[in-house]
């Protein structure tokens, strides 16, 4: 009876750690719902092994990793068969995240670190999600298209532009032209002078954690270069 108990509360702990993500997607599927609740597990498992993310950063991993992550589809909600490339994602944000809440578009993440996309296939498998393809790369020496490109904390613009040049596909699926969504934070007027098609979105309209106050989702379309 005690072990089932505890069990119980256990369970009851994951479920509200996550719960801050169901606050703001009250839609989820339960499938969607339970790989959410995975995630915190995976990692600090994983992390054991192959140490990429703090420990800090584990205890507060619903708010500034998956709850940030997550705030690109606040903006941009990603069609069936649309293909995303997340560029130096890291330990998977903010590409896996997003891969949980679009179940039918491809996510390709990449990272020139070994370990960190080691780890990041290791939460792919553990969650069985299908639709993310992790590669130990460059992202300078990828040669495919994509209908949006991802990234959080990487590079500034200017050098991210250059990296990514010829990576977006011609045609638009949704109304939005395809192109850059980049979360990014803080005073960005010299980073982005000379993009004068960006677009700013301030995620403290839709998050009202403190964390949010600085922090944006900058959308940059791109012109189709053959
Ligand atoms: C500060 S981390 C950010 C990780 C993740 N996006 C996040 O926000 O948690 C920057 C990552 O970008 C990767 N990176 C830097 N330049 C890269 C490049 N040219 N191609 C692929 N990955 C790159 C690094 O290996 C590192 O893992």
């Amino acid at each position: 009876m005690i072990m089932e108990m505890l069990t119980f509360a256990k369970t009851l702990i994951k479920y509200m750690k996550a719960d801050i993500i169901f606050k703001y997607f009250p839609d989820l599927t339960e499938e969607q719902k339970q790989h959410f609740i995975q995630l915190e597990a995976l990692y600090a498992d994983w992390n054991q092994k192959i140490n990429v993310v703090s420990r800090k950063d584990i205890d507060e991993i619903y708010l500034r990793h998956v709850l940030h992550s997550t705030g690109i589809a606040k903006f941009q909600q990603f069609l069936p068969g649309t293909t995303v490339l997340d560029v130096g994602t890291g330990g998977g944000f903010p590409g896996i995240p997003l891969a949980i809440l679009f179940p039918e578009t491809q996510f390709t993440l990449v990272d020139a670190i070994g370990k960190k996309i080691k780890v990041v296939q290791h939460v792919v498998d553990g969650l069985g999600l299908t639709n993310v393809t992790a590669k130990h790369m460059r992202v300078e020496d990828l040669d495919a298209k994509f209908d949006f490109i991802v990234s959080r904390a990487v590079a500034a613009m200017p050098t991210f532009v250059r990296w990514i040049k010829g990576r977006i596909k011609k045609e638009s699926l949704h109304e939005r032209r395809n192109g850059i969504l980049y979360l990014k934070g803080g005073d960005l007027s010299e980073e982005l002078k000379d993009y004068k098609t960006t677009e700013i979105y301030n995620l403290s309209d839709h998050f009202s954690e403190d964390f949010f106050e600085t922090k944006k989702v900058v959308y940059l379309p791109l012109k189709y270069k053959g």
